[in-house]
């Protein structure tokens, strides 16, 4: 489905100390350097997979979708999708796929949802029945009945984020690319847009590449990621290959009858302690937890036990780490 082989691309940036001194010789003679956003990134995604695209602040991620998506030409490199060179065949290209940039509106600000999406459908020359049947399942999944007629600056952050998500499926894309598209989302609107994701997923068979800072996201929705770092591509594997790797790690609750002394659990850390409950953690690579609470049991009257898996989150910042990002 898509094919990347050594994309890179720079951007030339003024060079502006600070200073009106420095200022004013910009201005005259002005100097610059070069940032190197990808350098060599390759990678294949299959279709219908749920792509996680993770890294910091400036890796390099929207640079690479603006690539994927056709709005950005690379130095170097080639990537094709579905066939298409994005940025040499983007109008037939642009057929085919979504994108959302959570940071950026696709809709037009001052007039209602409904009329940013017949404007859409011209654009795309979408046929009248595939538009109204879109149109009625995007506005009941994504819940826009309420909010149609609304010109899109009226609307709250959420609301907007799923007008954009619809807007962005009106065409039937088999490539949906997502920048951040839970930024600023409550609780509620997150849920709403993940379910929606998985179930444009698993039904239509949407081949999704999502960008995020939200490890919830990942955990909830990505098969496998794709770790950049620095303009290079640092990781691609699945999220249970990184379990394997750095999810050795587990927690244990202890809750049990009021003990007077803290205790130690050879084998295990001891997190916190209170008389009734106990956190330890334990590294399953060397100590099962079997052992850890046949140990406590021995030790205190056991009431309750609940062990945890490491978060997501914490083995993707064992992985920045690992490769010093
Ligand atoms: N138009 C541009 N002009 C100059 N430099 C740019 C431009 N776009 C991106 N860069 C630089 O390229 C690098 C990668 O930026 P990019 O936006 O791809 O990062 P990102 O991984 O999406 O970051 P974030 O998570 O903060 O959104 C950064 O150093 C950024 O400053």
């Amino acid at each position: 489905m898509i094919v990347v082989e050594g994309l890179s691309k720079s951007f030339k940036v003024a060079k502006r100390p600070p200073g009106l001194k420095h200022a004013l010789k910009a201005l005259l003679r002005p100097e610059y350097t070069m940032v190197q956003a990808l350098k060599d990134v390759s990678f294949t995604i299959q279709p219908g997979e749920i792509v996680g695209y993770i890294g910091p602040n400036g890796a390099g991620k929207s640079t690479s979708i603006k690539m994927m998506s056709g709005i950005l030409v690379p130095d170097s490199g080639t990537c094709t999708i579905m066939g298409y060179t994005p940025w040499k065949e983007r109008t037939a290209f642009v057929k085919h796929i979504g994108v959302v940039f959570g940071q950026r509106s696709q809709l037009w600000w001052d007039v209602p949802v409904i009329d940013s999406f017949e404007l859409l459908k011209d654009i795309y020359k979408i046929s009248p029945e595939t538009y109204k049947a879109n149109v009625t399942l995007l506005t009941e999944t994504l819940d826009l009945q309420a909010i149609l007629n609304t010109p899109v600056r009226q609307l709250s952050l959420g609301q907007r984020m799923r007008c954009e998500i619809a807007a962005s499926l009106l065409h039937d894309p088999q490539v949906l690319f997502l920048d951040e598209p839970t930024i600023g989302l409550d609780a509620v609107s997150k849920i709403a847009v993940r379910n929606f994701i998985q179930t444009i997923n698993r039904e239509k068979g949407v081949t999704v590449i999502l960008t995020t800072h939200d490890m919830s996201d990942i955990e909830a929705l990505a098969d496998r990621l794709l770790l950049i770092g620095n303009g290079t591509l640092l990781y691609d594997g699945t999220v249970q290959k990184l379990r394997a790797r750095f999810g050795q790690r587990k927690t244990i609750t202890a809750d049990y009858a009021p003990c007077a002394q803290p205790f130690n659990v050879p084998g295990a850390k001891l997190v916190s302690w209170t008389p009734e409950r106990a956190v330890l953690q334990v590294n399953t690579a060397e100590t099962p937890v079997s052992g850890i609470i046949a140990q406590l049991s021995s030790m205190v009257e056991l009431a309750d036990v609940a062990v945890e898996a490491q978060p997501v989150e914490e083995m993707i910042v064992e992985l920045y780490k690992e490769y010093r990002i």
